[in-house]
């Protein structure tokens, strides 16, 4: 099978090709097929983009199933929307295969499109090439002028929030490095979460207008969580015990724990900060969402993060995130 058969055959589905106008939604005026495509955005909105690659033995290893490879392609894409509180509508793909395998593309594509359709993400166009396994997703999606969550909002007093849990992704990781062993069960829910991560696109769009900062955890939470401190000038105390983990992260020694929780990375979760006044409103916002959120701390004056225990004792931990110059 040649290039443009396998685009053909596994990425151009009806509605998003070119010449098949009107079937594509208001967004995508024309999808795969030309040079470009052709995008129309929401009067009175604002594009938002973003890019992410997957590259394999750094990304992902090559146990992952085809499926949840094209799914998690596209999930950590929608999650940093998701932390921008932006609605997703047009994805491209640029992948480097090392051979035409059917067993692969037919796997990742369902993956990967099982996805979209359950938010509404078309898949516009991309780039395909032979080489070494490598995925390339860039994402586009809307909010209306002047919405969109950043960085760089939180302020004194505000209330520091995380969706989900943590640190299951990281465990997982380490059950493969061989440095933990689980059993069967517990390994396979731990391996969802690295591998089948959720992103909270419903969130992130209910907390438009509530939240005065958001970020996804994606290197880990002590590291991104730093990225809003430094980006707002502020510093945060965060309290260990009230990070939310799952039962089976929650059995582990203690040392585990705080590197998954702090440190892990691969989580997929919203952090985020909001007015105290309007813890309410938050917890209304994670309803609607059907997400469930935890307060974990909250941001002080004083810059840098201080990870508390459950008596208040400032703990001396030295936070290394992910890095992929570092890791
Ligand atoms: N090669 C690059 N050229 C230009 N900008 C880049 C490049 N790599 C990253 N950036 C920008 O740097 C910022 C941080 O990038 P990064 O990839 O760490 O995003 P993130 O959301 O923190 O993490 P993740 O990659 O897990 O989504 C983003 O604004 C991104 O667009
Ligand atoms: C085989 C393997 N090794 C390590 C990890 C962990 N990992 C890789 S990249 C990353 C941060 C986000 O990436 P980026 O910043 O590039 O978006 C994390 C936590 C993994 N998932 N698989
Ligand atoms: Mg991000």
């Amino acid at each position: 099978m040649g290039e443009f058969d396998l685009i053909a055959r596994y990425f151009a589905r009806a509605g998003a090709v070119s010449g098949s106008s009107g079937s594509t939604g208001s967004t995508v005026a024309l999808g795969i097929g030309d040079d470009c495509a052709v995008l129309t955005p929401a009067p009175g909105h604002q594009w938002l983009v973003s890019t992410d690659m997957l590259v394999e033995g750094r990304h992902f290893l090559s146990t992952v199933s085809p499926r949840r490879l094209g799914h998690k392609a596209l999930a950590v894409n929608l999650s940093d929307l998701a932390a921008c509180g932006g609605t997703p509508r047009a994805c491209f793909l640029s992948l480097a295969l090392p051979r035409v395998d059917e067993t692969f593309l037919a796997g990742f594509s369902e993956g990967l499109f099982s996805l979209a359709d359950a938010h509404g993400v078309v898949l516009a166009g991309g780039d395909t090439t032979a080489g070494p396994l490598n995925i390339n997703i860039t994402i586009m999606g809307e909010v209306p002028q002047g919405q969109a969550l950043l960085r760089s909002g939180a302020r004194v007093d505000d209330d520091l929030w995380v969706s989900g849990t943590l640190g299951d992704a990281r465990l997982a990781l380490e059950v493969f490095r061989g440095t933990v062993s689980l059993p069967g069960e517990a390994f396979e829910a731990v391996r969802q979460a690295m591998e089948l991560p959720q992103p909270r696109v419903a969130l992130g769009r209910a907390l438009r207008g509530l939240a005065t900062s958001a970020i996804d955890v994606s290197d880990g939470l002590a590291g991104d969580l730093g990225h809003i401190l430094r980006r707002s000038g502020v510093g945060a105390r965060l309290h260990l015990a009230d990070l939310p983990r799952s039962a089976i992260l929650g059995a582990m020694p203690e040392d585990l724990q705080r590197l998954c929780l702090l440190t892990g990375g691969d989580d997929y979760e919203l952090v985020f900060t909001a007015p105290a006044q309007d813890r309410s409103r938050v917890m209304e916002a994670a309803q609607a969402s059907a997400t469930p959120v935890y307060r974990i701390g909250r941001i002080e004056s004083q810059p840098g993060l201080r990870v508390v225990d459950g008596e208040g004792r400032e703990l001396d931990l030295a936070l290394q995130s992910f890095d992929h110059f570092k890791s």
